[in-house]
């Protein structure tokens, strides 16, 4: 890793750097948001030009329940580090530069003839910007190279190829997956620059997407690319019993100790042919969601965040039988188990050989059993309507790691225990 390169702080150094790091970050401007209340302190916080901040050590990490934030990258990696002392070296490093990314803080000085240690892109001093860094790991990892065959988390699979998936394989799976979320696009891009300097001999690059979250329009729930709002129905991530029952993993008998609290990933690139949707009647793109595009609203009420009476419906004459949300959470009983945390970001990825855009949504959801949430939803969902608008192009699945308690503790330890 950092080793390999003359201009690179080693892990020691990097070490150091830290403590500058620390004392820098208490005299920023920083609010350090609570989860619960994160949204509307990261707001409040953005407007008057000071930094929201994650607490990075806890018994999860904090990207899972924190807020969807503006701007996100989606990095997935193939692990170079030789063996288990590699991987243990790599983990580490990330995490150190994690710590010190997301607490924000004045790099290290390294003289007048070394390169900086920091790329600049944020200025002087580093902010930490509403910044999380969540690590994933690939079903890849666990092949054997790194002596860690019997530790899998059970459920961890490549991705399978679903009906009408138009899969790339070369944006799908990968040992690693690290996710950057900030308010902003710089400090996403000033995380990636560090993260992947800091570890370039151990990792390499395999596939990456970027995406956004638009501001409320005119208000509540951010919008998709459809036009629609996205994430209005999701679980409440400020209920930690129904965290502990839909997105943390246990350890146990099918599981193995080290997974407990951390989760399953989906992670879904889903194209949308806004050509083809843009000429679709209104009545038409609700009637295949089963929400009214303007507020957001089941079709069987009035205001965005009231439930959607199937029960006073049954024949689907307001929300069809085949709307995505009917379909995607039918609220019967026996269903209540399969419902996952959303997070979903907008991309726009440009043209594609045709001159059509090439735009549409990262979807993705932690689970605490991928099979039994995001496959089963993912299975039901095969013949919704929507699917002559959508493509799926990549993806995969993922384990996000259990926090890093504290500043001796690295992402992944549990693994090697
Ligand atoms: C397998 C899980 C899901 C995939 C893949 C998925 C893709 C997808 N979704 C939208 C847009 C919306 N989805 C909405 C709700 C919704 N979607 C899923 C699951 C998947 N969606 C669930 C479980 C739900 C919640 C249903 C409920 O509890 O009522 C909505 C409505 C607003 C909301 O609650 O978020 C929209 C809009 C797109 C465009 C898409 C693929 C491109
Ligand atoms: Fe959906």
């Amino acid at each position: 890793m950092n080793e390999q390169s003359s201009n690179a702080p080693s892990r020691r150094g990097f070490l150091i750097g830290m403590a500058g790091a620390a004392a820098g970050a208490a005299t920023t401007a920083a609010v350090t948001a609570g989860l619960g209340a994160a949204a509307p302190a990261a707001a409040a916080a953005h407007a008057a030009g000071t930094a929201a901040r994650y607490e990075f050590h806890g018994a999860h990490q904090a990207g899972v329940l924190a807020p969807v934030r503006r701007s996100t990258s989606l990095l997935a990696l193939d692990v170079t580090a030789q063996g288990a002392a590699g991987l243990t070296e790599l983990l580490q490093t990330i995490t150190d530069t994690a710590r010190f990314l997301t607490t924000g803080g004045a790099p290290r000085e390294l003289g007048i003839t070394a390169p900086p240690s920091d790329s600049g892109v944020l200025g002087p001093e580093v902010t930490a910007g509403g910044l999380t860094v969540t690590l994933a790991v690939g079903a890849s990892l666990f092949d054997g190279r790194f002596g860690l065959a019997s530790v899998k988390p059970s459920k961890l699979r490549p991705m399978e190829d679903f009906p009408n998936d138009a899969l790339d394989r070369a944006i799908c799976d990968g040992d690693l997956l690290l996710q950057f979320e900030a308010d902003d696009n710089d400090v996403v891009i000033h995380g990636v620059r560090e993260v992947l300097r800091a570890t370039r001999a151990g990792m390499q690059l395999r596939w990456r997407r970027d995406g956004f979250s638009s501001p409320p329009r005119p208000s509540g729930t951010p919008r998709n690319l459809m036009g629609f709002k996205d994430g209005t129905a999701n679980i409440d991530r400020t209920d930690a019993k129904l965290m502990d029952q839909l997105v943390w993993a246990h350890g146990g008998q099918a599981e193995p100790a080290w997974v407990e609290g951390g989760s399953y990933l989906a992670v879904r690139v889903i194209r949308m042919l806004v050509e083809f949707w843009d000429r679709v009647g209104i009545e038409e793109q609700q009637q295949m969601f089963g929400r009214y595009k303007g507020s957001g609203a089941p079709l069987t009420g009035s205001s965005e965040f009231e439930d959607p009476h199937y029960e006073r419906d049954p024949n689907g004459d307001s929300i069809p039988l085949s709307a995505h949300i009917r379909v995607a959470n039918p609220r019967t009983p026996g269903t209540e188990n399969q419902r996952m945390l959303r997070r979903a970001f907008n991309y726009d990825g440009g043209i594609d050989a045709n001159g059509n855009l090439d735009q549409g949504l990262i979807f993705t959801a932690f689970n605490q059993d991928i099979e039994r949430q995001f496959v089963t939803v993912q299975k039901r969902l095969i013949d919704e309507p929507l699917v002559d608008y959508i493509s799926p192009v990549g993806g995969g699945y993922y384990f996000a790691l259990p926090g890093a308690r504290d500043a001796s503790d690295w992402l992944g330890k549990g693994m090697f225990a």
